[in-house]
């Protein structure tokens, strides 16, 4: 019954022309302006769970369903991050940091920079208390402006820089500071301008030469420009002010490492880069996770009417929520995890990368092809029955326990799963409960109800909406 079926190679997909592959079949179906993850999700009903597409001079592989993108996440020869030109750009051309970084290096990386982060407080009593200090400045900004309409795609920007950058950089920013605001947006900026396999500047490196503005050339690299050029400063700060016995930040820690080792690891590159990562995925991914938590909040009165309850039994109107208090808020949890699955702001991940020929399901996956994880489709598939409603329920069982859904996994499971799974959730559950603590929000009047349509990018996020913030009494 044994029989070996022999694999047959690349996963089928669209007919490639020659050279440019399928690009002008995903450019053509774009047109309607339908998201990549929706067109990947089309053809993988056509083609099947393993979709072989070839962009220009790329194999993209997209993976679906449960099992497959666990298996994709888990084997070691699918480790590999692609090194499309996209990619590099960031990173000085080189394989630098942790995110687009693979092999020793990145396993280095990885190591050392959560070695540096839980020694000045990751996942700590002390991270919470910088979590607290922020939702309690943000809540009071949203009480100087309570009961006015307030556009919220942006409002927890550098909330979230701020509690990381008190970890990496030992420095917080006003919540209004101009320069700081710039540069977040131009980290979402970047978000919106490709989705994750990275878009022409992979597939045909060279068109930067010959369409540098249509390309979207011009524009990433000054984007890339003005956050180094931020990072730069701020490392050159730390140079100058540094005392090698009492470290203050990851940044600190870092220099004193490249002082005192003799390995050539330390470079000035690598500490510029892992910083670039820790911004730029920590940052976009929460925020637009905590701003369709809102778009969910304010558009379900029984949601809102129910978190409100539990804060009111659980905390009351006087002290400051806790993350202990996570253990005794069910529905709370619920509304979280129902955020997390319904918006699925990294939807197909991060593209990992086969080191390897190697065969999945009863397919060979060359070397060096880029593998998407069909994360929004695991989300908002069949499994959830009715993937489309924002209901929390659906993780609380008749006993009033929270469900651990094994289908649920926005960061990504495996050797490659994100560091920041533990910060995102106690940013998310503390940002929730400090403000529905204190205000009812509400769309405001003559505004339409939010779209739940997302937009497309490298991570998904909210289009424009604005929420009144009505101080509860
Ligand atoms: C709601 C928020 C977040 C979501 C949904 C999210 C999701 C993910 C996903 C899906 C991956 C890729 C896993 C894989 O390759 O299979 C990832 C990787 C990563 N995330 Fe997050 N993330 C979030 C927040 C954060 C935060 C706050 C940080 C900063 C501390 C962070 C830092 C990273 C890094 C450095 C990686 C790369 C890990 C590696 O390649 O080894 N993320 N994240």
């Amino acid at each position: 019954n044994h029989e070996y079926r022999r694999p047959r190679l690349y996963p089928p997909g669209p007919t490639p022309l020659p050279f440019f592959g399928n690009l002008f079949s995903v450019a053509f179906k774009l047109r309607t302006g339908i998201a990549h993850h929706t067109l990947w999700r089309s053809w993988t009903q056509l083609y099947g769970n393993i979709l072989g597409l070839r962009l220009g001079l790329i194999n993209v592989v997209i993976v679906s369903g449960k099992d497959l993108i666990k298996e994709v996440s888990t084997r070691e020869v699918f480790d590999g991050r692609p090194d499309g030109y996209f990619f590099m750009m960031r990173s000085f051309g080189k394989k630098l940091g942790i995110v687009f970084n693979d092999g020793a290096s990145w396993t280095k990386t990885r190591r050392i920079v959560l070695k540096y982060l839980k020694s000045f407080g990751y996942n700590s009593r002390f991270m919470e208390n910088y979590v607290s200090e922020e939702c309690r400045a943000l809540v009071r900004l949203r009480q100087s402006d309570a009961g006015e309409p307030i556009l919220v795609n942006n409002m927890f920007n550098i909330t979230i820089v701020n509690i990381l950058w008190r970890l990496v950089a030992g420095k917080r920013y006003d919540l209004e500071d101009r320069k700081l605001n710039l540069l977040c947006d131009l980290i979402m900026r970047l978000f919106r301008a490709v989705d994750m396999s990275g878009g022409i500047l992979n597939f045909m490196p060279f068109v930067r030469h010959l369409l540098p503005g249509m390309s979207g050339y011009t524009e990433l690299k000054s984007i890339h420009n003005a956050l180094h050029d931020f990072l730069r400063e701020t490392i050159e700060q730390h140079q100058q002010s540094l005392d090698v016995n009492s470290p203050r930040d990851v940044i600190d820690a870092f220099l004193i490492e490249q002082m005192e080792s003799k390995d050539q690891f330390f470079t000035d590159e690598e500490l510029q880069v892992v910083c670039l990562d820790l911004l730029e995925a920590g940052m976009e991914t929460v925020s637009n996770t905590a701003v369709f938590m809102l778009l969910h909040v304010v558009c379900n009165d029984d949601v809102q009417r129910r978190l409100h309850e539990e804060i009111d039994d659980v905390i009351g109107p006087l002290r400051a929520p806790t993350l202990s208090d996570r253990a005794r808020m069910v529905y709370t949890e619920a509304v979280l995890l129902e955020s997390l699955r319904i918006s699925s702001v990294a939807a197909m991940g991060i593209p990992h990368m086969a080191l390897e020929d190697a065969r999945l399901g009863n397919y060979i996956i060359p070397k060096g092809t880029f593998i998407l994880l069909s994360m929004f489709d695991l989300h908002n598939g069949g499994h959830w029955k009715d993937p489309e409603t924002f209901r929390p329920e659906r993780f609380i069982t008749k006993e009033g326990n929270l469900i651990q859904d094994e289908w649920l996994m926005p960061f990504g499971t495996g050797k490659r799963r994100c560091i920041g799974e533990g910060l995102a959730r106690s940013e998310l559950f503390m940002f929730l409960t400090h403000i529905l603590q204190k205000f009812r929000l509400k769309i405001p009047e003559g505004d339409i109800t939010p779209s739940i349509e997302p937009n497309d990018g490298l991570s998904l996020s909210a289009k424009p909406f604005r929420v009144t913030f009505e101080v509860r009494t």
